[in-house]
């Protein structure tokens, strides 16, 4: 990953240790919300995401590249990819048990995604720096040791529930989520 200093941890900052009320090894992970584009399933035309973490520290979802996906013809758009990191991503961060929101991602497409194939997606948190996480992704294709396509690197910032009612529509989240310490 030719991630830039912005996405990489500074000196010091580690991965936290599990948080106690997270979801445990072998969890499925829940949509945080039925309309998100990338994990809703009330979504018309979303990705569709259901994620689950095999050993609390790491997320793992896939991802089939359909004819809705394209960029040039029969290949999966790069901005629809860099959708599927932020995802994956954001599902990772449910771990930490804060909600968080993207601050900056980037994404290295190191293999064109044909439409039909299936990336296997996995992201995990690098370092923690006050409200900043770090967190990395990558999309297999066709397996999860299958070649590496696509790569992320990406800081999501800690924000309070303030930060959706202020800008979005808490109570939309709150008809869905219980738990508001936890990004859902
Ligand atoms: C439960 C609900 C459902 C939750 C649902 C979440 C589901 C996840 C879905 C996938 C994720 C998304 O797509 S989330 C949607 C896309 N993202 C967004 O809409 C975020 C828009 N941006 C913002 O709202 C804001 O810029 C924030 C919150 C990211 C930061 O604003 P702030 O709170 O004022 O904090 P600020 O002081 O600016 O930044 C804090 C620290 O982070 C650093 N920092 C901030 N942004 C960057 C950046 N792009 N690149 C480098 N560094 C950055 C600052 O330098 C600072 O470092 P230092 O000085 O402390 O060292």
């Amino acid at each position: 990953m030719t991630r830039s200093s912005l996405t990489t941890p500074p000196p010091g900052a580690q991965p936290p240790p599990a948080h106690p009320d997270a979801p445990s090894a072998g969890s499925t992970l829940g949509s945080h919300y039925s309309k998100c584009f990338g994990c809703g399933a009330g979504h018309p035309t979303g990705l569709h995401l259901k994620a689950r973490t095999p050993d609390g520290a790491t997320v793992e979802a896939e991802f089939t590249v359909g004819e809705a996906h394209q960029g040039a013809p029969r290949l999966a758009h790069g901005g629809v990819l860099a959708t599927a990191m932020d995802e994956v991503i954001g599902m990772s961060v449910y771990l930490l048990h804060k909600p968080y929101v993207t601050g900056r991602l980037e994404t290295d497409y190191l293999l064109p995604v044909p439409v039909g194939t299936t990336l296997h997606l996995r992201a995990w948190c690098t370092g923690i720096d006050g409200r900043k996480a770090y967190l990395e992704a990558e999309g297999r294709i066709g397996a999860p040791d299958g070649p590496v396509a696509v790569r992320a690197a990406a800081l999501f910032i800690e924000v309070n529930m303030e930060h959706f009612a202020k800008h979005g529509d808490l109570a939309a989240i709150a008809a869905e989520h219980q738990d508001y310490e936890v990004n859902p």
